[in-house]
């Protein structure tokens, strides 16, 4: 039989590939735009809808990044909002492990999963810098490697408090004191004993994502997770995670069906060819605006380029060489800028292109561009070729951006027999294939 795809629908909030300035783009913060999210992905029969967190708004020349003035509220409130207005949707949302508690998130975690009846998702993070733990007292709080350490703890102790109680029932006749609950965990991390308040959840686990992409991050999700949140959303890219995630997978003595990976992409339909690739290019415009532009060249120039045109050349001076970069709170993505800053200059000069041309050009381009048809052929080529096991699909407008997608390329994929037509499950590891 092939394979079964698996889908979710991020609501995206701020990044890159928001246009919330767009008239038909609602609120990024109204629980009527999550409603409408999520009960579109499940009159889509989707998996699960799916929430990212930033701890801290990004921050550029001091003040809170254009991409990101819609804000972002907090992620399990609002999952919790949306359990009581789905019934099969899995409830995804990601959250750190550096900087919460694991007790507090243990217990959060399984009343999401009672509240929505066995549909919760933890997507471990560990972000970076110490800008976010600033927040938290915990500026600078532990390197790159150690948060990999405290996640693994982190998860193993947020499981044993899950194990803590049995499938347990209390007994009204007998009127109990039941001797269930009791953890005692002590590691480099945590060090914390005593009763869990939460009888066991319908998944027993809530699902386990892992989103870091590193060697460190790629054998955390290998050797704990249940599904892996990938930003290798390329054909031949895709293959390659893919093996490699196995191949760690297999090291960790695991079955292969038990760790899912899904890229989160983005998509563009047309009732043409034509139609479609002229809608990308004009939602591309759209989200590098011209003072955008001139905010993603600052971040690989370091330092500020107001005074240039978007329009005009890329600038002459070299990108500054100091530590401190001009973005916070996002990860370096130009570790070598003066190198990326010729490379950018020798495209610009080649293609003739202005700052604004050129940064389209660089930045994200959509994964699925096309016919409903075709684009229901590409993502099965994708899982049924092991570049992945399914999608994230992350809508560039909030919350009408799934409409299409449900309406017209669902259909196709479930008459090619690779996309349920119901739920025939109740749970989110019912809905994956996962024990
Ligand atoms: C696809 C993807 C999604 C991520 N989403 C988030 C997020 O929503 N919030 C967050 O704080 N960090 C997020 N991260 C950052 C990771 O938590 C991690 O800090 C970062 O990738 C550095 O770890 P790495 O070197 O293992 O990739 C994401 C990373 C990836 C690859």
């Amino acid at each position: 039989m092939a394979k079964q795809i698996i889908l979710a629908a991020h609501f995206p909030g701020v990044n890159n590939t928001t246009v919330w300035s767009d008239p038909a783009a609602g609120s990024q913060i109204a629980f009527d735009s999550f409603v409408r999210l999520a009960q579109t992905a499940e009159r889509g029969k989707f998996d699960f809808f799916f929430l990212a967190e930033g701890l801290r708004l990004r921050e550029q020349r001091g003040l809170i990044h254009d991409l990101d003035v819609v804000g972002r509220p907090d992620t399990l409130t609002v999952l919790a909002g949306l359990a009581a207005v789905t019934t099969h949707l899995g409830l995804a949302g990601t959250l750190n492990a550096t900087f919460h508690e694991a007790y507090e998130l243990a217990r959060q975690l399984a009343t999401l999963d009672h509240l929505s009846g066995g549909r919760a998702a933890w997507n471990v993070v560990t972000s970076s810098g110490p800008f976010f733990g600033e927040n938290f007292r915990r500026g600078g709080f532990l390197d790159h490697s150690q948060r990999y350490e405290r996640a693994g703890e982190f998860i193993d102790t947020a499981r044993e408090l899950w194990d803590s109680w049995a499938d347990y029932a209390p007994d009204r006749d007998s009127g109990v004191f039941a001797d269930t609950g009791t953890f005692a965990h002590t590691g480099p991390q945590f060090t914390i004993e005593g009763r869990f308040g939460v009888p066991r959840s319908p998944q027993g686990h809530p699902v386990i994502l892992q989103a870091g992409d590193s060697d460190s991050g790629r054998e955390l999700a290998a050797a704990k997770a249940d599904a892996i949140f990938s930003r290798h959303h390329q054909l031949e890219d895709g293959r390659e995670f893919y093996r490699d995630v196995h191949a760690r997978l297999a090291r960790h003595g695991r079955d292969p069906n038990s760790l899912k990976i899904i890229p989160g992409v983005s998509f563009v339909l047309g009732e043409t060819e034509a139609d479609a690739q002229e809608r990308a290019h004009h939602i591309r415009r759209q989200q590098v605006s011209p003072q955008t532009a001139i905010l993603l060249l600052e971040q690989v120039w370091n330092r500020d380029l107001s005074s240039y045109d978007p329009d005009g050349p890329l600038p002459a001076e070299d990108p500054s060489g100091a530590d401190e970069t001009i973005i916070q709170g996002r990860a370096g993505q130009y570790p070598d800028r003066l190198a990326t800053a010729n490379e950018w200059r020798e495209r610009a000069e080649q293609k003739n292109l202005s700052i604004r041309d050129l940064i389209i050009e660089v930045t994200g381009r959509q994964s699925f561009i096309g016919t409903p048809a075709r684009v229901a052929e590409e993502l099965n080529t994708y899982v049924q070729t092991d570049a992945c096991d399914g999608f994230i699909l992350v809508p560039h407008l909030t919350p009408g951006g799934l409409d299409d997608f449900v309406d017209t390329v669902v259909p196709l994929l479930q008459e090619r027999g690779v996309f349920r037509t119901e739920y025939k499950t109740t749970t989110l590891r019912g809905h994956l294939g996962l024990a």
